[in-house]
């Protein structure tokens, strides 16, 4: 296993990075991508053992148990981890389901997988194309590289060209684990292209964006941004300029009738991991609504607890819908557990579409100070930190530092550009409301809701 330090070191390897129309040479000396590389690096740390040890973010579950307790163990994790684990599981998942057809495939993915815990490696999923005109399909575009596809079949590889977009902890991560977005029809051969390439390889550009507040390593006080100063990663958009991938590490070349199948099974764990975060972040909502209604005085009044109440319901039917797909997991041929497409999907549909009126209610209730309460220096100046203590305070036990802290970390969590991130993550990893929609009908039971519709309207058919 992988040191942080050895981590670090193993990111100093030419990879061609830009951020904000400028070069990035060296990840840590850039103020707005070196948080996530630290927070990468501890998470090295904090596993590391010596030897043959390997990380629990290479485990796949075995039983309904192993799940849970790696969803659990997942929210401790940072982004570049997760989306290891993730990707892996989706590969192997694919692997599974292509076995019967493509032997040869599923062999690779399985030394693939076996090479990335060797090597303790951080990987991404790579999956969203530029698409170009939405309603057109890959071969339909004015420009065939709006979706990455193979432009030349050698005898040792294939070249590929084209931009994934969004992907997140690219610049981070050691590989890139490119997949189809959706299913290729014939005669789009090329477009169903899967691999594996290093971060490193000729032909890579990774431009970065990332919602680093100005805080940390930028010299602000971190009070003020108190969860997005340690945890960001930045979102990569990846473009492959004609890059060569050796045999070994090509998942599907052109087998268009498995061209879906690495979408499916990514989204199944994507949005299970999801869910596993929105059960987490609905808590953490309403913890911050009770809060800071009761550093307002405003806990017993009706309408500011009906909203914190409707919170309550959130945070626990999400969770519920997280339980109902571990518990109704099922075990896949090679003794792998599969969490329930079901409630997968549909909980985190309801997770992420309710997502907005949970943080509503809290703008709602918490005022709005929320954006504009004075900073901790304000309040460390001897010439406002007077005023400071006098107006933000409310009451008893109410100071002003405790209740500006709070709407920092509110505003910081909720309405910033972490806040802002969230928002807009929650609707779209994973694929977005309606993919989850698609997915949660597909598996639905409809034949048994019409047995019974017909059941109560006393009709025989
Ligand atoms: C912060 C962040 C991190 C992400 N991380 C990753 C990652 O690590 N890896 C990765 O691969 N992706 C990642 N994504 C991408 C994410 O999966 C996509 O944003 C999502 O699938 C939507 O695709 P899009 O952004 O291209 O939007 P669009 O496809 O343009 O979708 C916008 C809207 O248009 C609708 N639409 C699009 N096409 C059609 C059509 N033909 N017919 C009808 N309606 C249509 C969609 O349903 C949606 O409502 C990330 C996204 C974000 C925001």
């Amino acid at each position: 296993m992988k040191t942080g330090a050895e981590y670090r070191e193993s990111l100093r390897d030419g990879r061609r990075l830009f951020l904000n129309g400028r070069k990035v040479a060296d990840l840590e000396a850039e103020p707005l991508l070196a948080a996530g590389v630290a927070e990468v690096a501890a998470g090295y740390d904090r596993y590391h053992r010596p030897g043959d040890a390997v990380g629990p973010y290479f485990s796949f579950p075995t039983t309904a148990e192993d799940l849970r307790s790696q969803l659990h163990e997942l929210l401790t994790w940072d982004m570049t981890t997760v989306t290891t684990a993730q990707g892996l599981q989706a590969l192997l998942t694919a692997a599974a389901r292509m076995r019967a057809d493509h032997p040869e495939y599923a062999e690779r993915i399985e030394a693939y997988y076996a090479w990335c815990k060797r090597e303790d490696v951080r990987g991404v999923q790579a999956i969203t194309d530029a698409k170009g005109h939405r309603r057109l399909s890959p071969s339909q575009q004015d420009d065939p590289d709006l979706y990455t596809r193979i432009v030349e079949r050698r005898p040792d590889g294939v070249v590929i060209r084209g931009a994934k977009m969004h992907i997140t902890a690219a610049a981070t991560s050691h590989e890139l684990v490119v997949m189809p977005t959706k299913r290729m029809k014939p005669g789009e051969e090329d477009w169903a292209v899967a691999c594996a390439v290093p971060a490193n390889a000729p032909g890579v550009t990774i431009i970065n964006t990332t919602y680093a507040p100005r805080g940390g390593a930028t010299g602000e006080d971190e009070a003020y941004w108190p969860h997005s100063s340690r945890h960001n990663m930045p979102e990569g958009f990846i473009v492959f300029d004609d890059v060569f991938v050796p045999n070994e590490r090509v998942f599907l070349a052109g087998e268009v009738g498995h061209s879906a199948t690495f979408a499916h099974a990514l989204g199944l764990w994507e949005r299970l991991g999801g869910t596993a975060h929105l059960a987490e972040i609905g808590d953490i909502l309403t913890g911050f609504a009770q809060l800071i209604a009761e550093a307002n005085g405003l806990e017993r009044v009706s309408h500011i607890r009906e909203k914190i109440s409707e919170m309550i319901m959130y945070a626990t039917l999400v969770r519920a819908g997280l339980e109902a797909a571990i518990t109704n997991a099922e075990k896949s041929p090679e003794g792998w557990m599969f969490p329930s497409e079901l409630y997968t999907n549909a909980a985190k549909h309801y997770g992420a579409a309710e997502f907005s009126r949970m943080v509503r209610n809290l703008h709602d209730i918490g005022g709005g100070a929320i954006l504009t309460a004075p900073s901790p220096d304000d309040l460390a100046s001897p010439e406002t930190g007077d005023y400071v203590r006098k107006y933000m305070r409310t009451m008893e036990g109410v100071d002003a530092g405790y209740r500006s802290r709070l709407f920092h970390a509110i505003r910081d969590y909720t309405a910033d550009t972490f806040g802002g991130w969230q928002h807009v993550t929650m609707l779209q990893s994973g694929g977005g409301l309606y993919a989850q929609r698609m997915v949660s009908a597909k598996h639905y039971d409809m034949a048994a809701a019409k047995r019974m519709a017909l059941e109560i309207a006393g009709i025989e058919r």
